[in-house]
């Protein structure tokens, strides 16, 4: 399937069809193209948002952000959008929202295309049949320079699941399940292809949220081959194709599918009946249980690795082996995100609180707040009424944005405190330092919020009369925003800057790794996740350097006090380590954010070793020129113990060996792409050296503009057509 979707321009690289962009990985690459005086390639592929950092409590403009650091990152925003000419929904405007729901809302993500952004959670809109996946700053900054990245071909992993969903079930059920099958490491190195009769069945929120957490199962895409739910989703869409190019395109997408009886690298089958409404217990996305069942025991998992995260887990969510899951309290309820912030997903969750009855409450001393994933979608919800029964109930009715996700604004979880959460992540401090995360439905969290603990939302039944009335999604007009769709993907005057002097751009430039010499530091946790690396409050900066105080911030310093507490890299000699040794798989999972690359590097790290790292994190280690090597469990584990004896380790990159002392086995050999190596050993500039292929981009532009015609925006056809666009004021 996917080689279907990925249109090569050159060997290794693919070309972006869709840019999406957000305030908090993009001012760094915009800085980068001014200092190279380099212009947007495409703007008319490129739409931003705001969504992180936004408040939730009120709309306006952004001079009205309290924390000076976000609104410094939302400005950041607005003056970029502006000078390089890019379409932006900013926080006064009515389409405002989370990246991932604004995309396909609009019609801006469609079957077929390359889709990227500086995101993690971009695949969800492989849900569309897109090969949609998430990248760092420094490969934003190539994007939005290039229209192009490099790229190596995934292996192809395939998920059936076939039957019928028991009742009760939803999608974030079953995709919670599907991780909890394959690990949180699972997907590593794949694109995931979900298929099968339970796939087929769901509509397309649904799809959107499955593939959403693909990249929680390791995987940094998911995808879904389009089918006429799809299309029935896109018609009429701002942004889709009308007339005989709806037509044209229709019957291109019904192409894309996956050949009868092609090969995939991995299958992995579940049967629909094997699944359960289902809540977290840990702080991994796989840490899954049915909501019937109780706390496990680490003694039972027979992985030692396993065992050790799962005791590290219990006590950081406080939690006791055999606790009956439905027994345990709940401080807050957040029902929102780019994985359930969507208008089915608020449905679901008000169908909870009608079935409860007229007096249905908030129980007492929860806080419970719903954050639709968009201004639009928040209309909706209230057109449909969703919003008073959400208020008569006692939850918090909040504007679009990310929220209490990942806490960038002021809802954060305080420490300690315990929240039932429709978002996808429930790594340790996600949602606020020291607060603890259990992962879970939307129909499941409401159900929390009114009994005041992890519930069963089955036991909430609906009567015919009490049933929500959707109602078809709302026009423009009905909605009551007149929407400008003059300015979406019209743009057409790239801007050029003229260079400015030693200004650095993308990160790795003018660096080069050959040898590496020095203290190395073992790190012995399992699935180390970028939030741990690097959490939230350190993204909110608009430079890439001076992040050493953030590296590893909550395992350093004691959350409530913030005095540091003994942590390895604070202690000698590893407060001077070059190398990192970490014995758990899948170090770097999670978020897309560079910052974790730059933080350990900022520190003096310029080398990981483990056993297995998540895609985007290893790539974004590439584009500051460190590097990640790879190898299997009991080498790492015999290497951390060399680091622990506090033996010096050699990295040679040029005849990549690991050397450390006179050890049994030593030289250590490894493995690295061969591309990746001579990045490293001469510091290329990755960006340059793209823009020699220059005209193979335009030739491929070329041929998109005649196979894909709808791909392109309206200012960059008339620009090609030889007509002035004017002042951007072109309708679509
Ligand atoms: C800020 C961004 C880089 C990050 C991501 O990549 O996922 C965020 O959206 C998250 O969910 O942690
Ligand atoms: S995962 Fe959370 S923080 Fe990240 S994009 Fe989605 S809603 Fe925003």
């Amino acid at each position: 399937m996917t080689s279907t979707y990925s249109t090569l321009t050159g060997k290794s690289r693919t070309s972006c069809c869709t840019h999406l962009i957000h305030e908090v990985c993009t001012p760094q690459a915009f800085d980068g193209l001014r200092a190279a005086g380099r212009s947007v390639r495409r703007p008319d592929c490129t739409l931003a948002t705001v969504d992180h950092n936004v408040p939730t409590a009120h709309r306006g403009k952004t001079a009205l952000i309290v924390d000076p650091e976000s609104r410094a990152q939302c400005e950041a925003m607005d003056r970029n959008v502006r000078e390089f000419g890019i379409s932006y929904f900013g926080l006064q405007d009515a389409r405002q929202g989370i990246v991932h729901v604004v995309g396909p809302e609009q019609g801006f993500t469609l079957p077929g295309i390359t889709c990227v952004c500086g995101d993690s959670h971009t695949s969800t809109h492989g849900a569309f049949g897109a090969l949609a996946f998430g990248i760092g700053t420094s490969e934003v900054e190539h994007v939005l320079a290039t229209q192009t990245l490099m790229q190596k071909k995934s292996k192809n992993m395939r998920i059936t699941i076939d039957g019928t969903l028991p009742e009760g079930v939803d999608s974030k059920d079953l995709v919670l399940h599907i991780i909890s099958v394959i690990g949180a490491s699972g997907g590593n190195g794949c694109v995931i292809e979900y298929a099968g009769s339970v796939i087929r069945g769901l509509s397309m929120e649904a799809r959107m949220s499955v593939c959403n957490m693909s990249i929680e199962a390791g995987s940094r895409s998911g995808m879904i081959a389009p089918d006429d739910t799809t299309f029935s989703y896109l018609r009429n869409r701002h942004l889709a194709p009308k007339g005989q190019e709806w037509d044209r395109a229709v019957a291109y997408w019904r192409t894309l599918k996956s050949d009868e009886g092609v090969k995939f690298d991995v299958e992995v089958h579940i049967s629909a009946s094997d699944i359960v409404p289902v809540v977290t217990w840990g702080t991994s996305p796989q840490d899954v249980v049915p909501i019937t069942g109780t706390v496990p025991n680490p003694a039972t998992f027979s992985d030692p690795d396993r065992r050790k995260a799962a005791k590290r887990a219990l006590q950081y969510m406080d939690l006791v082996p055999g606790t009956r899951m439905a027994s345990i309290r709940v401080d807050n309820v957040f029902i929102g995100s780019c994985t359930n912030g969507r208008i089915e997903d608020l449905r679901a969750a008000a169908n909870i609180v009608r079935a409860a009855g007229a007096d249905a409450a908030v129980a007492a001393g929860v806080r419970a707040m719903v954050v639709p994933g968009s201004s639009l979608v928040k209309r909706q919800a209230e057109a449909e009424g969703l919003d008073a029964v959400f208020r008569r109930a006692g939850f918090d009715w909040r504007e679009a944005g990310c929220s209490m996700c990942v806490g960038m604004n002021e809802d954060q979880l305080g420490p300690g405190k315990r929240c039932a959460s429709t978002s996808n992540r429930n790594f340790e401090g996600r949602q606020g330092a020291g607060g603890r995360t259990h992962l879970m439905s939307p129909s499941m969290a409401a159900a929390a919020a009114l009994r005041g603990t992890l519930t069963d939302a089955r036991q909430f039944r609906l009567s015919s009369s009490q049933a929500a009335v959707a109602i078809e999604p709302l026009t423009p007009e009905q909605l009551g925003v007149t929407l400008a769709l003059s300015d979406v993907r019209s743009r057409t005057s790239p801007v050029i800057h003229q260079p400015a002097a030693q200004a650095p751009t993308s990160s790795a430039l003018g660096k080069v790794l050959r040898v590496l010499k020095g203290i190395a530091a073992p790190i012995y946790i399992e699935n180390v996740d970028t939030d741990m690396i690097i959490p939230k409050q350190f993204l909110k900066t608009i430079s890439r350097t001076g992040m050493a105080r953030g590296l590893f911030y909550n395992l350093r310093n004691d959350v409530n006090s913030g005095a540091a507490v003994d942590f390895i890299l604070d202690m000698a000699p590893y407060d001077k380590a070059v190398i990192l040794v970490s014995t758990g798989k899948n170090f770097g999972c999670g978020s897309s954010r560079e910052h974790a690359a730059w933080s350990l590097e900022d520190f003096g790290i310029r080398c990981i070793i483990a056993p297995s790292f998540g895609d985007i994190f290893r790539n974004n280690c590439f584009q500051n020129c460190m590097l990640p090597i790879e190898l299997d469990v009991e080498t790492c584990r015999s290497l951390a113990q060399d680091a622990a004896a506090g033996i010096e380790f050699t990295v040679d990159l040029e005849s990549q060996e690991i050397n450390c002392g006179d050890r049994e086995g030593s030289p250590i050999q490894f493995t690295i792409d061969s591309f990746r190596r001579n990045c490293l050993l001469n510091g290329y500039d990755n960006i340059a050296a793209t823009m020699q292929h220059a005209e193979s981009i335009a030739e491929f532009e070329r041929q998109r503009t005649t196979n894909w015609p709808w791909l392109d925006g309206v200012g960059y056809k008339s620009q090609k057509e030889g007509k002035s666009s004017g002042n951007h004021s072109m309708d679509w």
